[in-house]
């Protein structure tokens, strides 16, 4: 079967970054995510995010650029992430759909939650990628975190 992709969010407000946390199913509740989903057949990655974001967190985002890199999910899935940002008068994201909470972390607070795995570099990758056009930046994993995988 050929790949399937999943579009995640790096959603950027006052240098923060919003993580989600998957309700299900239950192999991946509780653990930390980029808001996104399944790109469908016909649709563009962007606009696929953009739809994501609108009936999961039921907000008007506009999708910027891709940040380089895409990261193997459960096959034939893999992940890929773009930068976007809520635009004006849009709502406050709220957790409609796949997620039971949400939240905006800053630079010093971005490895405090349990991101799904494969996750993990793909937000390195996408911090790496805001940092270089002046978001928030962090030092990376901080030493002493004990689960915070490939610190
Ligand atoms: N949205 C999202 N999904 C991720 C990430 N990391 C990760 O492993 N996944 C997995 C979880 C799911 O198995 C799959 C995405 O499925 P989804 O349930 O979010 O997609 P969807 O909204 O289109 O839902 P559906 O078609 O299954 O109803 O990718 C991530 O950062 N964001």
């Amino acid at each position: 079967m050929s790949e399937r992709i999943v579009v995640g969010a790096a959603l950027v407000e006052d240098g923060r970054l919003l993580a989600a946390r998957r309700s299900a199913p239950v192999e991946l509740a509780g653990r930390w995510e980029l808001p996104g989903g399944k790109v469908e057949p016909g649709e563009t990655a962007d606009a696929a995010l953009a739809r994501e974001l609108r009936e999961e967190l039921g907000v008007d985002a506009e999708v910027s650029d891709r940040v380089p890199g895409e990261w193997p999910l459960r096959k034939p899935y893999v992940l890929q992430v773009w930068t976007a940002r809520l635009r004006p008068g849009s709502a406050a994201p709220r957790p409609l759909q796949d997620h039971d909470e949400l939240r905006w972390l800053g630079p010093d607070e971005i490895w405090d939650v349990p991101w799904l795995d494969q996750d993990v570099p793909a937000v390195r990758q996408a911090l790496a990628h805001l940092g270089a056009a002046g978001a928030p930046a962090s030092r990376g994993p901080r030493p002493g975190v004990a689960d915070e995988p490939g610190a």
